[in-house]
């Protein structure tokens, strides 16, 4: 059991952004990931949840390749993105937004009641109050805006969560909180791979740090 990449290849045009890059992830494992700018780091993140198709090699979740289907993503492998805002709709209160995984693959079943009170107890995990969640995402600060993000991708339950830059727009105290939250999601189980520049707050927090230049061969 693990997300598996394998002589990853990926180019925007004459550059090869990936050459055979590597790596495993097992459940419950936080792997740290580093690299300078236009490393490729982003277009790994993007390669290892099925966003973009490599030019060679293979992403395997659990042993079966990892990949969109009808312009959704796998729910096997999520992906927690370094700015909340563009990954959210800033027209959606933050219970839709947690609510989004919920909903689209129909766990929402139970009716709106029973969806809300899930994407509730989903914000609480994730510390966001109550009384925040009829609020649209435009309506609260960048921090609140990414605990909501985590509780979207709580709700959603991925086997592993590809995180890129989680904490690169937030002050010491959010990124505490999100690292002590993403912590309990490994200890839940959820394989991690948190891209980060911040060595040191890696170097605390994953069980393993690698260089992106060290996934060749
Ligand atoms: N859509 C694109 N079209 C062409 N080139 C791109 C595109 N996206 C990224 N690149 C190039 O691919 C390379 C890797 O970019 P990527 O965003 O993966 O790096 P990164 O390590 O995540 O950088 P940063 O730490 O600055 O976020 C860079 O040289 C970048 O200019």
């Amino acid at each position: 059991m693990a997300l598996t990449a394998e002589g990853v290849v990926f180019r925007h045009g004459n550059e090869t952004v990936l050459d055979r890059a590597g790596l495993r992830l097992e459940p419950g494992q936080i792997l740290g990931l580093t690299g300078p700018s236009g490393s490729g780091k982003t277009t790994l993140a993007r390669v290892l949840t099925g966003l973009r198709v490599p030019d060679a090699g293979r992403v395997r979740a659990d042993g079966t390749p990892v990949g969109t289907t009808r312009g959704r993503m796998d729910g096997r492998v999520g992906l927690l993105h370094q700015s909340p805002r563009s990954a959210t709709d800033p027209r959606m209160s933050l219970r839709r937004i947690i609510a989004e995984p919920l909903l689209s693959r129909g766990r929402g079943r139970g009716g709106r009641g029973e969806t809300a009170a899930r994407a509730a107890e989903f914000a609480a995990r994730a510390g966001l109050p109550e009384d925040l969640l009829d609020r649209y995402g435009r309506q609260v600060s960048v921090g609140q805006l990414q605990r909501a993000c985590v509780a979207r991708a709580l709700a959603a339950s991925p086997r592993y969560l590809v995180c890129d830059e989680p904490t690169a727009m937030l002050d010491a105290v959010s990124t505490a909180g999100i690292a002590a939250l993403l912590s309990s999601l490994a200890h839940g189980g959820t394989g991690l791979l948190v891209i980060s520049h911040d060595h040191a707050l890696l170097e605390a927090w994953a069980d393993r740090v690698r260089g992106i230049g060290d996934l060749a061969g």
